[in-house]
């Protein structure tokens, strides 16, 4: 299948290992397809340990001079990289969709939110201060540094494949680090083509590689190599967890932003219209794959049946298709694996009583596509409850109380987003400061931006990526005891 871009250069299919392009030493590859069609986009290469081991060598020696660089230097580098991003966002966003499936304008809407990172770290390089203490006696003095942590690594999902590249690579770069990265397999194009263009923005010969191939191979390369000193994963927690154990031998730093289990919570006095059109976004935004979309729908009792009815005829309009259509606002799902996971909640909610409102099959286009869902009677006993279903399904559960709603939202060992929608700001407060979960969306169901610290708590992760706290997971502290 070829892609119409304007870029010839694009897509990239190599990797970008110790500075240079190549393709795997073996000569093997992996395939990449898409979602939509089926059809083959392109072959990527498939790496050994050692030739992740090469790239983290470079990255040891290209690192130390670029955190030498004055802030300012970096942050140019970073501000070129993100006008080359938006300059190439229409050939980013068909890449994107081509791999991933999302509606174009989710996408282009995705490369813009992944330029936005960019901007934001080139601007917080400049930023990061140290501290100077009081000292503890009258002749001490204590001065706080914030230095790079070094070598860092990611390794990123395929759900958002330009965004979750760019909150990794940019904080890291503008920290004075330097980063191997392993994008998805399913979606390794954007993040090669994203590379690229940091190489051309001036980005360091060596201080960034991009290898792509079999996960627990890499993996296992990085979590044990000890130059690497900090990885940032964004993925299922199972393997968070996994990656969190290997990479306690060389006790290396993790940020972990893994899996959700949003509660979406609409009380009485909700704006319904508002609640509504939040719901679409916090749950259908690129079909459901999002770890912050709602998982779990708590409408007070008063409220239910209206928000029900209305949510059911936005559902039902929702036009489902191959996200280069025109019009689209449902793409496929990433594989079969994802069609059968929501097949399988479905149909133990409804052996378990519950009613499917609206869609709940297998979309009549066939492939991976998915009917948009709505569930009511839901009760906790259904496994959509405790999992993140990861499509385009709204499980809907009444409720009559604030201690009630209060109690099933946070029973989960999940702690991301969460969402309420309500008028009465002392109960705003009350149940926001309870909800225990990293982000509250109060009257909104968009909570991602680039000012904003995203992450969780408990099973959901560890560490924030973006605004002013995003910097600070790249950065060491070390403190000077001056005696006068
Ligand atoms: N929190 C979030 O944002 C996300 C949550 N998920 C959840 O996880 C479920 C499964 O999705 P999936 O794509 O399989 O997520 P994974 O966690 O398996 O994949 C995420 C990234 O980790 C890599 N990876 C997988 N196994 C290993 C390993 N042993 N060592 C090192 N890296 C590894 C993957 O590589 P490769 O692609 O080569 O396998 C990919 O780059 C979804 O249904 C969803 O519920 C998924 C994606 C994002
Ligand atoms: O779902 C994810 O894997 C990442 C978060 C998306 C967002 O930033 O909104």
């Amino acid at each position: 299948m070829t892609l119409a871009l304007k870029d010839i250069s694009f897509p990239e299919t190599r990797n970008l290992i110790a500075g240079e392009w190549v393709t795997a030493q073996s000569g093997r590859t992996i395939t990449v397809t898409n979602p939509a069609t089926g059809a083959l986009i392109a072959a990527v290469p498939s790496v050994s340990c050692a030739e992740v081991a090469r790239a983290i060598a470079a990255a040891e020696i290209a690192q130390v001079a670029w955190a030498a660089r004055p802030a300012k230097e970096r942050a140019a580098v970073l501000r070129m990289w993100f006008d080359l991003i938006l300059g190439a966002t229409e050939d980013l966003a068909l890449i994107l969709t081509s791999e991933q499936g999302k509606p174009l304008s989710e996408a282009r809407g995705e490369i813009a939110y992944a330029a936005s990172y960019v901007e934001w770290f080139a601007e917080e390089a400049k930023r990061i201060y140290g501290d100077t203490i009081p000292g503890p006696t009258a002749d001490r003095r204590i001065i706080v540094l914030k230095q790079p942590i070094g070598v860092t690594a990611a390794i990123t999902p395929w759900n958002f494949p330009a965004a979750m590249v760019t909150r990794k690579i940019a904080p890291a770069l503008a920290a004075g680090c330097a980063m191997i990265l392993k994008p998805a397999s399913q979606t390794p194009l954007t993040a090669l083509a994203l590379v690229a263009l940091a190489e051309r923005a001036g980005v360091p010969a060596g201080l960034l590689s991009v290898v792509t191939g079999a996960a627990r191979e890499i993996g296992a390369e990085i979590t044990s190599n000890p130059a690497i000193r900090k990885l940032s994963f964004t993925g299922s927690t199972e393997v968070g967890k996994e990656l969190m154990r290997q990479c306690a031998g060389t006790v290396k730093r993790t940020s972990m932003e893994l899996g959700g289990n949003a509660p979406f919570i609409v009380f009485d006095d909700a704006d319904i219209e508002a609640a509504v059109e939040g719901a679409i976004i916090s749950k259908y935004r690129n079909a459901g794959q999002t770890c912050v979309c709602a998982n779990r729908l708590f409408v007070q009792a008063g409220v239910h049946d209206a928000f029900v009815r209305q949510l059911s005829e936005r559902v039902a309009a929702l036009r489902v298709g191959e996200g280069t259509a025109p019009g689209t606002e449902i793409g496929p799902l990433i594989d079969d694996a994802a069609v059968a996971k929501v097949r399988d909640l479905l149909a133990d909610a409804t052996a378990k009583g519950a009613t499917i409102a609206v869609g709940g099959k297998a979309h009549a286009l066939g492939g991976t596509y998915f009917e948009p869902t709505i569930v009511t009677g839901t009760t906790r006993e259904m496994a959509f409850f405790e999992e993140e279903i990861f499509g385009p399904v709204a499980p809907i559960f009444r409720f009559e109380t604030e201690e009630e709603v209060i109690r099933l939202a946070n029973d989960t060992p999940f702690g991301l987003a969460s969402y309420l929608y309500g008028r009465d700001v002392g109960r705003i407060f009350r149940v926001a400061e309870k909800l225990e979960c990293g982000m509250v969306g109060v009257n909104t169901g968009l909570i991602s931006n680039e000012a904003a610290p995203f992450g969780g708590i408990k099973e959901s992760g560890q560490g924030r990526e973006g605004s002013r706290y995003g910097i600070e997971d790249y950065l060491e502290v070390k403190y000077l005891c001056l005696q006068l």
